[in-house]
């Protein structure tokens, strides 16, 4: 546990996607078996997808996974479990003075669910919040899965509380364009702002997922606080997985077309990502820059996560507060 007191009587649990144990083909083996044998991620009838997960993903995806891990990974380990970790102990020097323990887990790999919640026995209440700004069921969905699991064998549950989403949340809103003002101070403002979020299958928004709305709105509201004009931003949906339709625009095609445009200078940012880890690194700050470099483009700025920053730490602190402070007295 992160610096909580003796006996807390409240604690927050922040919960992540996760990583792989190392940047191995048999670790990322592993995580990717748990992860995409989850139905909350994909959701096909297991008879079909597991012979495809085994026979064909789990047969070639690792070792080309674990070299793009290997590209990121740090001395501390895997950068979304050391980010994560950072906000955790950034969050208990604001909350634990004020008697709430704070401690965090990963939907797949490790630490997992009930090792996170482990850190926080005995508190009678506890606060669960899916690291994730925009509502998903194959990311909130999937937490809530693992946290019924993890508690399945208790013989004393807490009082829980379980933060839906936070897309709209002013303190968000507010360090995300902090952030982007901050990199503009330093780096220059570029021609346009690419915001590039996780995509998501078109089929789960079509079946009722709120995923493409909340982004839209979060892109919306940062675009707002930035005072951009509509030509002078873009959204696009990223990391697309298998054969079917994903949301659209892709942010690949859009950095190759904005490259075959000829612009000069491009910065990007992930709003739904508030920790970096594989998908921002390597796939936007690295793989982002050269798309639209080979295309033609100039420069490609990436625009680093809101991580353990102070204003985010701060904003996220209040967010728990105040949910702390609603119907769980
Ligand atoms: C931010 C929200 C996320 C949504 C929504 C999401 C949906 C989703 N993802 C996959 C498949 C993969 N995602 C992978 C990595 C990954 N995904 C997210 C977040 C969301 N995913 C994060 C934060 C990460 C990074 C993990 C890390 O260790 O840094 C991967 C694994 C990496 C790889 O092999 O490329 C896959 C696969 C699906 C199918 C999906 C929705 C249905
Ligand atoms: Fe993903
Ligand atoms: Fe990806």
């Amino acid at each position: 546990m992160v610096g909580a007191r003796v006996n807390p009587r409240s604690g927050v649990l922040l919960v992540n996607l996760g990583s792989p144990a190392a940047p191995t083909p048999a670790a990322v083996r592993r995580y990717l078996k748990q992860f995409l044998s989850d139905r909350r991620v994909v959701n096909l009838p297991p008879l079909l997808w597991q012979p495809i997960l085994r026979g064909i993903v789990l047969t070639t995806r690792p070792r080309r996974s674990a070299r793009l891990y290997k590209s990121v990974w740090t001395a501390e380990g895997a950068p979304l479990v050391v980010n994560t970790r950072r906000q955790a102990a950034g969050l208990a020097t604001r909350l634990t003075g004020q008697g709430v323990a704070v401690a965090f887990a990963m939907s797949y790999g490790a630490p997992s669910l009930a090792q996170g919640l482990a850190q926080l026995a005995g508190c009678e209440r506890v606060l669960v919040l899916p690291m994730f700004p925009q509502h998903s069921a194959s990311t909130q969905g999937a937490v809530f899965d693992a946290l019924a699991a993890a508690l399945r064998p208790a013989m004393r549950l807490p009082t829980l509380r379980f933060v839906a989403d936070f897309h709209d949340h002013p303190g968000y809103i507010d360090a995300l364009a902090a952030s982007v003002r901050a990199h503009w101070a330093v780096h220059g403002r570029g021609d346009r702002l690419l915001m590039s979020f996780h995509g998501l299958p078109q089929r789960n928004v079509d079946r009722g997922d709120p995923y493409a709305g909340q982004c839209a709105r979060t892109a919306r509201l940062l675009a707002d606080a930035l005072d951009l004009k509509d030509d002078q931003w873009q959204l696009a949906y990223q990391s697309r997985f298998g054969k079917a339709r994903w949301l659209e625009p892709a942010t690949d095609a859009t950095l190759r077309a904005w490259g075959a445009q000829g612009l000069a200078r491009v910065d990007v940012v992930c709003p739904g990502f508030v920790a970096d880890c594989l998908e921002t690194l390597e796939e936007i700050a690295s793989g982002g820059q050269r798309i639209f470099q080979a295309a033609g483009g100039g420069q490609f700025r990436y625009i680093a996560s809101l991580n353990d920053s102070p204003a985010w730490l701060d904003a996220l602190a209040d967010l728990l507060r105040a949910q702390l402070a609603g119907d769980c007295q």
